[in-house]
């Protein structure tokens, strides 16, 4: 590579992810052939109807599953060739559905930073910051998940994503139970740290008109495989809604 090109900082060379089956068969493609490169930065909406593959490709970039066969790197290094609290320091994942683990909301946005050995005072300084930062009440920070609604539980998860300060940060869905005020909120925290710390961001999200907005490239994936990878302003959201309505009806008559 000469000096000019940019190193990508995350690649997927032919990645293939198989259900397992008991049996020597190898199951059925969950991803077929995904190879795409990102570099620092980015901000990449993966669009794609239900049971497409994109929570799957999440996990497979946050290391939560291993490819069946194919490469994953980060900064040209070979995901498991990296100790695992090494690639999840940099590369971190919200969950659409996260928990706290019995913990209180103070204790889980400590806990990231408790687990990397960090001085008490540094801990308080960043969780204070991001609790400011999200506008999460005070008051939030002695509770249990029990006693948070959905959206409360999917702030508080970013939050501790953001704590941990990941070069990519992985997102599934990540503004569905928020309100809009806070979505809107959320997104221009997530581009003011793209481009001022160059944190990188995928994030999946159905809503088209707000992915295209706020991402720089869009992803498309469609039965596993990546039908269009291109600059999100060169989406055309009309016929992409059509062919995501239409693949749903599709597979809705499936099931029937
Ligand atoms: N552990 C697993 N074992 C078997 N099949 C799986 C497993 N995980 C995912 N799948 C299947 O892989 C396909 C892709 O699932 P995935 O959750 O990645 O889709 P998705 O695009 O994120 O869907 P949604 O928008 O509904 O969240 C689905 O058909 C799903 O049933």
């Amino acid at each position: 590579m000469d000096n000019l090109t940019p190193q990508a900082q995350l690649r997927l060379e032919q990645v293939n992810l198989f259900t397992k089956l008991k049996s020597n068969h190898q199951g059925y493609p969950i991803l077929q052939n995904i190879s795409f490169q990102v570099f620092p930065g980015e901000r990449i909406a993966i669009a794609g109807v239900t049971g497409a593959g994109k929570t799957s490709l999440l996990r497979l970039i946050n290391r939560l599953t291993e490819p069946s066969s194919g490469k994953i790197y980060l900064d040209n290094q070979e995901y498991r060739q990296i100790p695992a609290i090494q690639l999840r320091q940099a590369v971190t994942l919200v969950l659409q559905e996260s928990k706290l683990l019995g913990m209180t909301v103070q204790q889980a946005l400590e806990y990231p930073l408790v687990l990397r050995g960090m001085p008490k005072q540094t801990i308080q300084q960043r969780v204070s910051h991001w609790v400011e930062q999200l506008h999460i009440p005070n008051d939030w920070l002695a509770k249990n998940e029990l006693q948070l609604s959905s959206g409360q539980r999917q702030l508080v998860a970013i939050a501790r994503a953001l704590i941990i300060q990941p070069k990519i940060l992985l997102l599934d869905e990540p503004t569905s139970a928020l309100d809009v005020g806070t979505a809107s909120h959320l997104m221009q925290i997530f581009i003011q740290l793209a481009e001022t710390q160059q944190t990188t961001i995928l994030m999946v999200n159905h809503q088209l008109d707000l992915a295209q907005m706020f991402c720089t490239r869009l992803l498309h994936l469609h039965q596993g495989q990546l039908l269009a990878d291109k600059p999100a302003s060169e989406v055309d959201l009309v016929s992409l809604q059509a062919s995501l309505t239409q693949a749903e009806t599709q597979a809705a008559e499936e099931w029937i």
